[in-house]
């Protein structure tokens, strides 16, 4: 046992063996956090403190919580399947699952992923007639999960004004249709388990008798719902008012009788989900709520070389409201951040295959190098050059396997074999592969769901004529395959896809042999479900494996992919490398307006600032590199079909120089070989004709004395780059990019703009 505890620094092992009761470790990125909060568990089972069964642990990925079970399992001889280790919304789906009649749902209840939930929005949309001009769907989804992630159902939404009261309208709408279909989307999973427990007295006491050990990672992002359904779990007040579950003022439930204790561990410094509702106050009222007095800091680090954290610790450094810490190591300096700046995007990604190669030539495993980036837009070019490159890559978090058209085609006849009251899956697949339904027969039939208050499925009797017949046939189909429900799962899904067409579909179809590959790959990925998570389905009751592999389908969508065993270089986002660690990482398009993003630069409102966001988000970049770390800026960059101009980024200058090795010289003026081309949109773009040293002058305005691509300095705006142009004389504007301002068209017989 004492074997468990080696291997810890001194806070570390305070931390592990801390008493049952509440604590709170704040610690930089790489100081064992997640590592003390495994063995923690590890220690509690061990030493008899604790059974498997009352421990509860909340991850903030799926890969996450595999990992820590992976650990747990080298560590302990307990069944770690079995055990409540998840993500908040896979444990609060496993808890509906157990519960779907008191939760108010059907047992094979489905979730709706975020593309799942924009379609049923704009069909909800359109059948009210809403004008989506004014109502943007995608705005009103983010309403609606903000509203949820409050604790606010449409009914408890106070709307002043006409446009307020139409979007509750909406929400409300959603609700009864949600409902009424038998889904619920990632928010809801929350909301309707935190209701569930908040108005069902004993099975709330049942879980709060069960669960002793709460134990949150990444607990910097909690939002208000999550917080509240932490903290009514561990025993804090049963929460009265269940449509507002944030917790009152001044609440002390420290003293609550039969509490769980919680073990939170997080770094305000690696907060980066405010925009979507995490707070990081959550830290302050849980050690104020719970009155907690195990606080403890962790400021050694284990995972980087010292360069890589002295750049780490001088970025985030220039934020303001820092709780404040430091990290060290003991590890050497290591070797300089190396930095590429290439004069396009597609240089910088053949650079960057480049290195790779080298790399995989000196003996590194590909698993072992990360290719980070700001937005998912970025990863096509990255791809291509990959590809073209023939080196094997994993995305994560991009175009993920359960999002792509083919398998989410079968998957929704899966989930009208769950539940024909889908409407979402309803509509995916009643006409694909097409089988003669045209937008008439549909209307008609929507017109008397919406009549009857039903379903889809349930009105297609209430349809006459050809249509009707067709849409009867669909009904026939959806029977015929339910009546396969009971076979194992693999070969239900090979049975959908060959009764429902859609394997014909795409053997007739020109570049149908990579769907229909993935349509294999399917199959093969329900067998390892079962044999890896596999449920008993009980007698008489519907599949459970079913049920439990669509859930597993819209939770776990990208976490991984198929071919996991092979060496291949990961590409994610910055967002989705949190908690992960690689030997080599590259951080790509460092350049002012994608990194920080163009978007938060100026954004200021709930309270939080966008840019100490995005610098938080570098501060996660940097810290994921153990031993190596290269930085890449490209001049231009082809983005949504424009080639943007740009700065280097912000936190390029918050790096000392000392800690840099540039890979190419540091140029300060550049000309860019453009040449206007006229765009689809009517706007001008400018596509790159040859490298920078090429050297031909920009376009108009001609003898101004500026070009595109020169850098320039206004007096109000600052440093900028130009980035496009038109007209001449008393008539020439330029575009400039401006390093603070942003992007602006300025006169350049008035703008007073000096070239740099
Ligand atoms: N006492 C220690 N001795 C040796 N290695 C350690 C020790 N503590 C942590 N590590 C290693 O340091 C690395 C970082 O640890 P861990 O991932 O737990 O940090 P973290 O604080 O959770 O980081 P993040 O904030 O990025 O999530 C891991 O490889 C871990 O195994
Ligand atoms: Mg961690």
């Amino acid at each position: 046992m004492t074997s468990l505890l080696d291997n810890l620094n001194e806070p570390q092992h305070a931390a592990v063996t801390l008493p049952a009761e509440h604590a709170l470790i704040l610690a930089g990125a790489g100081s064992g956090k997640t590592r003390v909060l495994t063995t923690r568990i590890a220690w509690l089972i061990s030493t008899g403190q604790a059974s498997p069964q009352s421990i509860l642990a909340v991850t903030f990925t799926n890969k996450a919580a595999k990992e820590m079970q992976t650990r747990l399992a080298a560590m302990l001889p307990v069944n770690v399947k079995s055990m409540w280790i998840g993500t908040f919304h896979g444990l609060c789906n496993r808890l509906l699952r157990a519960h779907y009649r008191d939760a108010g749902l059907p047992q094979l209840f489905q979730i709706l992923d975020s593309a799942d939930q924009l379609s049923s929005v704009k069909r909800l949309m359109k059948a009210l007639n809403v004008d989506d001009e004014k109502f943007p769907p995608r705005e009103m989804c983010q309403f609606i999960n903000a509203q949820k992630e409050q604790g606010l159902r449409a009914s408890a939404v106070e709307a002043w004004d006409s446009w307020a009261k139409q979007k509750v309208e909406i929400y409300a709408a959603y609700e009864a249709q949600c409902q009424r279909e038998g889904v619920v989307d990632f928010a809801e999973l929350l909301l309707r388990s935190f209701e569930l427990l908040s108005r069902n007295e004993p099975l709330l006491r049942h879980y709060q008798e069960r669960f002793r050990h709460i134990l949150v990672d990444e607990f910097q992002d909690t939002n208000r719902l999550q917080y509240a359904w932490l903290r009514m779990l561990a025993g804090g007040p049963a929460n009265g008012h269940p449509t507002n579950p944030l917790p009152a003022e001044g609440g002390d439930y420290s003293t609550a009788p039969k509490g769980a204790s919680i073990f939170a561990v997080g770094d305000d410094d690696q907060s980066i989900y405010a925009f979507r509702g995490a707070d990081v106050g959550n830290m302050r009222d849980f050690e104020r709520e719970f009155n907690v007095k195990n606080m403890i800091r962790l400021e050694q680090n284990y995972r980087s070389h010292g360069n890589i954290l002295d750049a780490a610790n001088a970025i985030i450094r220039n934020n303001p409201h820092r709780l404040g810490k430091n990290l060290w190591t003991h590890a050497g300096s290591g070797e300089p951040i190396r930095v590429y700046e290439a004069y396009a995007d597609s240089d910088e990604a053949r650079w960057i295959v480049e290195e790779v190669k080298s790399l995989v030539r000196d003996g590194h495993t590909r698993a072992e190098i990360a290719l980070l980036y700001r937005s998912n837009a970025q990863s096509r070019a990255l791809e291509h050059a990959l590809f073209n490159a023939g080196i094997p890559y994993r995305v994560y978090g991009g175009l993920r396997f359960f999002e792509r058209a083919e398998i989410k085609h079968a998957l929704a006849y899966l989930r009208l074999i769950a539940n024909p009251n889908d409407d979402t899956a309803f509509l995916r697949v009643v006409n694909f592969p097409v089988r003669g339904i045209g937008a008439r027969s549909l209307e008609a039939l929507q017109d008397a769901a919406k009549a009857a208050n039903s379903s889809l499925h349930a009105a297609i009797t209430q349809v006459s004529g050809k249509g009707g017949s067709s849409l009867t046939a669909f009904a026939q189909l959806i029977h015929q395959l339910s009546e396969a429900v009971h076979l194992p799962l693999p070969e239900l899904i090979d049975h959908v896809l060959e009764l429902s067409g859609l394997r014909t579909h795409y053997q007739n179809e020109k570049e149908g042999q990579e769907r229909l590959s993935n349509l294999d790959e399917l199959i093969n990925a329900a067998a390892s479900f079962i044999a890896e998570e596999g449920t008993v389905s009980e007698e008489g009751e519907l599949s459970a494996d079913l049920a439990a592999f669509l859930a597993h389908a819209s939770l776990e969508a990208g976490e991984h992919q198929a071919g996991e065993g092979d060496d291949a270089l990961q590409l994610m986002t910055v967002h989705s490398a949190k908690g992960l660690e690689f030997n080599m990482v590259f951080i790509s398009g460092l350049e002012e307006g994608l990194f920080p993003h163009e978007n938060a630069v100026n954004d200021t409102k709930n309270g939080s600032n966008g840019l100490e966001e995005e610098r938080r988000l570098m501060y996660v970049a940097v810290t994921r590199a153990r031993q190596r770390l290269y930085l890449s800026i490209a001049q231009s960059r082809m983005l949504h079909g424009q080639t943007r101009y740009n700065l280097p980024s912000r936190f390029l200058d918050e790096i000392p120089k000392e800690l840099l090795k540039w890979l190419t010289p540091r140029v300060e003026k550049q000309h860019f070989a453009v040449s206007p081309a006229p765009s689809s949109n009517g706007l001008k773009t400018f596509h790159n004709q040859s490298p920078v040293t090429a050297q031909r002058p920009g376009r108009p305005p001609e003898r101004s004395g500026f070009s595109i691509g020169m850098n320039v300095h206004h007096a109000k705006f600052g440093p900028g780059v130009i980035v496009n142009a038109e007209g001449s004389g008393t008539d020439a504007r330029v575009q400039v990019n401006f390093k603070a301002a942003g992007v602006k068209w300025l006169a350049l017989a008035i703008a007073k703009l000096e070239a740099v």
